[in-house]
């Protein structure tokens, strides 16, 4: 712990004793509170409140004469306010209660990588972090750092300026002979780094200046990641290929912060929109696409998807339905908006769709999905405009490195515009803990083993009254009922009379499922993991995942999206069976969402609420391995 929030013999700081508040529960303490709490004598701790006291820093009140204290209620919020701790030597931050705005401001420059059982989530600041930061200038990323931070740190913010100086040594631009130039920022650089580290001939073709090199341009992607893993990422301000002309117009209006994310577009060339579920990338896409006028390559991860942005681009563009075309299992059609999955294009067999068109623009949605082959297949498109949407931060992606190289940097969220305007409705997720249904169940729970127990607990009967009940709590709204397990699917189907999505269902049924459902003549319906991805029902108001969050943690944020959508209070409910695995597992997921600006509560389920023959609380379970996956559906 760096002396920032340390009590020791130097005194108590601001930030300990906020913490010693914090941990206390109450806005006000005794010397005899602290004490227990810093683990020191009821003295020292008086004298360390004093310190602190006469510096102003705190208030003291000496209640001798009368001892009993009364406090408003309201400021019982204090205890479990936000409150940020900086450790600057580590670069690393505790943010406890953090507001959903901290924590986009935070996922501006900082990496999340952990949340704590009692909800403090923790933050590191790479240097990749701020490399990617999606400022012009360095002083709108410091602007929002001290935002955020409790204290400035001049030792913090003086790395931060060597980082975001080093992010900006090199740059790949066209020579006004139309060749690719890389240009350092100094002979040393250029002689050192580049020329060491670059092969002549199949990188550089040849030296132009001290500071000059002609790059091989089918060479630039290698040279964009030999440099980034060398710590000098290259900014990318070439003139790109605008491909076969396109003429395409939207037909509605931008918001702000979608017209923003458009003209840094315009700017840059190419770069990654970061915005949460339903905040309007795919649509600002469509605006990016209008401004490079270009003929246009989408790759989405599904068909479903691939089937939503075809209604999407009739719906919002001026693009007729034969400009249009789909390229994946179920169709072969390459027109001049091509909409494909990433699963078709990374097949060595369909390498032609890369170049049977002279694209302007390639849309990668949901970057987090895009495979290593067609990362691969993405250096030989470096030429074109390249754009990613994403609904995380690039840098919580296991392949940043390749979206910064390959598609481009994240571009900067106007997150004040996004949220004012309301288009992001943060969803409330609430645990409900679902008691046995029968003897059977628990008898056949405690004796069986490793996934065969995960799925007794997942499945357990009385999770249809619980689903039941939360369906009854709320007439008249959409509802996604998500399963892991197709039996426990098909039970529920026939339980609620509603369809059951999944993969053994045709697409032409899917989608006639779907639209009656967007339609509202269908209010529920019963999804499973085919569902954790490209369900794209902007009307889902609630989603309830009656069994697990998926076996991976984005798939829960996914899952919480797809109830994010600006329709008011979406909500969420996750049922998990009362002393199994199911509960802590649950809570640990959850505790990750609420990293992702979910408010978690827990509770009984309906109809299972106080002193019904519940479960005792807490699992008799060896730490449930949250990395293992569930059984797919
Ligand atoms: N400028 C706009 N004007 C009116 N409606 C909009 C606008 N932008 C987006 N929408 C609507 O908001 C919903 C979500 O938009 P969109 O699909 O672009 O979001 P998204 O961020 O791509 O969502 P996801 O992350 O789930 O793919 C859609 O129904 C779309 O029609």
């Amino acid at each position: 712990m760096s002396e920032q929030s340390e009590s020791d013999d130097a005194g108590l700081s601001a930030a300990r004793f906020h913490e010693v508040v914090q941990e206390l529960g109450r806005p006000v303490l005794s010397a005899s509170d602290a004490a227990r709490i810093l683990g020191v004598s009821q003295a020292t701790a008086s004298d360390l409140l004093d310190t602190l006291a006469d510096a102003g820093r705190i208030e003291r009140v000496d209640v001798s004469g009368d001892p009993v204290v009364w406090y408003p209620s309201d400021l019982q919020s204090f205890a479990d306010r936000e409150h940020v701790i900086a450790f600057p030597d580590r670069r690393e931050l505790v943010v406890e209660h953090p507001e959903q705005f901290t924590r986009a401001q935070l996922a501006q420059f900082a990496h999340l990588v952990d949340s704590t059982r009692d909800g403090a989530y923790i933050y590191r600041i790479r240097e990749e972090d701020i490399w990617q930061a999606p400022y012009d200038h360095l002083d709108g990323l410091l602007r929002t750092m001290r935002s955020v931070l409790p204290e400035r740190s001049p030792h913090l913010e003086e790395w931060v300026e060597r980082q975001w100086t080093r992010a900006r040594r090199f740059a790949l631009v066209t020579h006004p002979d139309g060749y690719t130039l890389l240009s350092a920022s100094s002979p040393d650089l250029m002689g050192n780094v580049a020329r060491q580290k670059l092969e002549a001939g199949e990188h550089l073709r040849a030296d132009v200046s001290d500071t000059e090199s002609w790059v091989n341009d089918d060479a630039v992607g290698e040279v964009k990641r030999v440099l980034y893993e060398a710590g000098y990422p290259v900014q990318d301000q070439r003139d790109l290929e605008t491909g076969d002309p396109l003429d395409v117009d939207l037909t509605l209006d931008l918001r702000e912060y979608q017209a923003h994310w458009v003209e840094r577009f315009e700017e840059s060339g190419s770069g990654v929109f970061v915005g949460p579920p339903g905040s309007g990338k795919t649509v600002a896409a469509m605006g990016a696409m209008a401004s490079v006028g270009g003929e246009t390559l989408v790759l989405v991860p599904s068909r479903d998807l691939a089937e939503q942005w075809h209604a999407s681009l009739l719906e919002h563009t001026t693009l007729t339905d034969e400009q249009i075309g789909e390229y994946h299992g179920g169709t072969k059609e390459i027109r001049p908006v091509t909409i494909a999955t990433y699963q078709t294009a990374g097949m060595d067999r369909h390498r032609m769709l890369f170049d049977e068109r002279r694209w302007g623009l390639i849309v990668y949605d949901e970057v987090h999905h895009v495979p290593a082959a067609v990362y691969r297949r993405s250096a030989d498109l470096q030429a074109k405009h390249r754009l990613g949407l994403s609904a995380t931060p690039t840098r919580e992606d296991d392949r940043e490195k390749e979206i910064f190289t390959l598609i481009g940097p994240p571009i900067g969220t106007d997150w004040s515009a996004l949220f004012e305007a309301g288009f992001v409705a943060e969803p409330e997720v609430e645990i409900r803990y679902v008691p046995w249904g029968d003897d059977l169940s628990r008898n056949e729970y405690a004796s069986a083993e490793g996934h065969e127990r995960r799925q007794v607990a997942a499945m357990n009967p009385a999770k249809v009254d619980a689903v039941r009940a939360l369906l009854d709590a709320h007439p008249d709204q959409k509802t996604l009922v998500f399963v892991e397990y197709l039996e426990q699917g098909r039970i529920l189907a026939e339980a609620l009379d509603a369809p059951f999505i999944s993969g053994e269902m045709r697409h032409g049924e899917r989608g006639v499922h779907f639209r009656a459902f967007r339609d509202g003549e269908r209010e529920t319906l019963v999804i499973s993991r085919v569902g954790d991805e490209g369900i794209d029902l902007p009307n889902a108001e609630v989603a309830i995942v009656a069994s697990g969050l998926g076996g991976s943690r984005r798939q829960g944020a996914q899952r919480a999206g797809r109830t994010m959508r600006p329709t008011g209070s979406a909500r969420m409910y996750v049922l998990a069976t009362r002393g199994t695995t199911e509960e802590d597992y649950a809570r640990r997921q959850l505790r990750h969402l609420a990293s992702k600006g979910v408010r978690v509560t827990e509770g009984d389920a309906p109809g299972f609420e106080e002193g019904s023959e519940g479960e005792e609380s807490g699992n008799d379970d060896a730490d449930f391995d949250d990395r293992d996956d569930l059984d797919a559906a």
